[in-house]
């Protein structure tokens, strides 16, 4: 299980869900969708023996490095970097693989829990590394990840 490989990739994700936003002006935040993204994540917590809470915690971290990722990007297209052209879909393609991320990230998380394998920080800081990521999202996400408990 790898963590920290499948919390990257979802980070990735981002620079396309910018370019989705920037080219239709739509705001970063979407609220409704944000409590979506959490009930799945405490659903499958559910189901994987994580306990909700601490899950929900850690995808609160995720969203908000996510929008953090997302305003980055879009802060560099507007200071002159050319944005890359509109690829994929947010409603048909990103939402939906954004949340089969999540469901293998929380699989992934139980699996290392009930192994005994604890966060390593210094790894995670290593494999977590991601354009647009500032330091303090990453570290708060390490940090939300780390204080996930089983029940
Ligand atoms: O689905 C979106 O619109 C996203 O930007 C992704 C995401 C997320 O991380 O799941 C991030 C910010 C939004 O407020 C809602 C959800």
């Amino acid at each position: 299980a790898d963590a920290p490989a499948l919390i990257a990739e979802r980070l990735s994700l981002m620079k396309d869900v910018a370019i989705y936003k920037s080219v239709r002006d739509i705001p970063v935040e979407d609220l409704q969708r944000e409590a979506v993204v959490i009930d799945a994540a405490v659903k499958a917590a559910a189901l994987h023996g994580l306990e909700p809470e601490t899950t929900r915690v850690f995808f609160k971290a995720q969203i908000d490095a996510a929008k953090a990722i997302q305003a980055c990007w879009i802060e560099r297209w507007s200071a002159g970097e050319v944005r890359p052209a509109d690829g994929a879909d947010l409603v048909e393609e990103i939402r939906p693989e954004l949340l089969r991320l999540g469901d293998a990230i929380v699989a992934a998380i139980a699996l290392d829990a009930r192994g005994g394998d604890t966060a390593d920080l210094e790894a995670f800081e290593q494999s977590v590394s991601v354009e647009c990521l500032s330091q303090s999202s990453r570290s708060a996400i390490a940090r939300a990840l780390a204080g996930i408990q089983l029940r």
